[in-house]
């Protein structure tokens, strides 16, 4: 299951975005918005981070203007693993070296065309493992440290 949610200003690329997963036959859930009223990114994207960190959701994709804001939330919780990406090559990355688990758009930074190839290369990118499987540990065991739970 694929989650994905924005807020207003990455509304029109999550739209986008979501027509790219039926087509790809992917089970989807919206989160919203879904409609262009200003909203507030944070609780969009705790809701659909707190799914991915519970392993409610295997993977999802957030939208905002930028991303940065979806980004700083997303990372807040542990085992999420949420990358920025604003090209095809970062997508690709995201997966192979970094393993995300949510990718992050900017509505008003990338096309909707962009977009769709992005996610597809995300979705369709092995992790590598390996070296990069050893700093994810890192990771993890600095979520240990810091008291982080799912
Ligand atoms: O969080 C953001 C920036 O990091 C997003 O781009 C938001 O979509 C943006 O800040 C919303 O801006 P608005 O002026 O309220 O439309």
């Amino acid at each position: 299951m694929i989650v994905i949610a924005s807020d207003h200003g990455g509304l029109d690329l999550k739209e986008a975005i979501k027509g790219l997963l039926a087509e790809l036959g992917l089970a989807t859930e919206d989160l919203g918005t879904n409609n262009g009223d200003s909203v507030d990114y944070p609780d969009f994207g705790v809701k659909l981070a707190r799914q991915v960190s519970e392993g409610k959701a295997e993977k999802g994709i957030l939208v905002c203007g930028t991303g940065i804001g979806m980004s700083i939330v997303a990372n807040k919780f542990p085992k999420i693993r949420a990358a920025l990406a604003t090209d095809v090559f970062m997508a690709t990355m995201a997966k192979e070296h970094n393993n995300a688990n949510i990718l992050v758009l900017g509505g008003r930074v990338i096309t909707a065309e962009l977009a769709r190839d992005m996610v597809k290369a995300w979705l369709d990118t092995e992790f590598a493992g390996g070296r990069h499987q050893g700093r994810l540990d890192k990771i993890a065991a600095l979520e240990q440290e810091l008291g982080l739970h799912a």
